[in-house]
């Protein structure tokens, strides 16, 4: 029998913390963004991705229309999301989550503040902020009662022009300390998603990999649920 030193018997401190979070956290989910303006296609789209694999929300980005066209273009996508069981997100505007009955809101660092919308939207709703590549905007988002943070991008993306790149390990050093969701956005493929799901993301945001994929939204869904499970 072999006989292991004290040493080998010892575990690693980072190890033991990473195990012990990762039993702790429910696996890593797909969290679709809408590309950034739409036609009266993209319901099937939507439809197609549900029809690839589980989504866990959709948040509606489209910039640049004022709010009366917004809640035009988002009441078949709301009933598709309620329909899939997919918590229906929108960008930008509290009032407009508001007004729409939205599952939640998602707001910039110029977008209102989270305290704001928790009292405007109740306490299920579900409230998200752009933290960036900062350690200090995530920190300052929970104690203002965000639901989840999100870092990013951390990958070239054409959807949005970026100023911040953080590190993956912003990611570990989130879930180590801290229980509240963290969101990965910014260039994410089914191709490189694997290390931030490995450094601790709670969900993985998206937009671009799944609306542009050559072989439709379905499939591009099917390889992220993949990634999601493997990494
Ligand atoms: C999940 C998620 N993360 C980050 C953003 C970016 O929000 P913001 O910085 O307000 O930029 P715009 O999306 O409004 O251009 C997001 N929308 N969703
Ligand atoms: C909204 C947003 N915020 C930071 S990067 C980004 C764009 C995400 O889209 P894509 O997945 O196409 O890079
Ligand atoms: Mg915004």
């Amino acid at each position: 029998m072999t006989d292991f030193t004290d040493e080998e018997l010892t575990l690693d401190p980072d190890f033991a913390a990473r195990f012990e979070r990762d039993m702790r956290r429910p696996p890593c989910q797909l969290y679709l963004i809408s590309p950034p303006d739409i036609d009266a296609g993209f319901e099937d789209a939507l439809k197609a991705a549900f029809d690839g694999g589980p989504v866990a929300a959709f948040q509606l980005r489209l910039k640049g229309l004022d709010e009366h066209a917004i809640a035009r273009a988002a009441e078949p996508l709301q009933k598709l999301c309620a329909d899939h069981d997919c918590a229906f997100i929108i960008n930008d505007s509290m009032a407009l989550a508001k007004r729409l009955g939205a599952d939640g809101v998602h707001l910039g660092q110029g977008d209102g503040d989270p305290r704001e919308a928790r009292a405007l939207l109740g306490p299920a709703a579900q409230i998200g902020v752009t933290c960036h590549d900062s350690r200090h905007l995530a920190m300052e988002a929970g104690e203002a009662g965000a639901d989840y943070v999100a870092f990013g991008a951390f990958y070239p993306t054409q959807t949005k022009e970026t100023q911040h790149r953080p590190d993956p390990s912003i990611l570990s050093w989130w879930t180590t300390l801290f229980g509240l969701p963290c969101v990965a956005i910014g260039g994410i493929t089914a191709e490189n998603a694997a290390p931030l799901v490995r450094a601790g993301a709670d969900f993985i945001a998206v937009s671009s990999a799944v609306w542009a994929h050559g072989q439709g939204a379905a499939k591009a869904v099917a390889e992220f649920a993949i990634t999601l499970s493997k990494s």
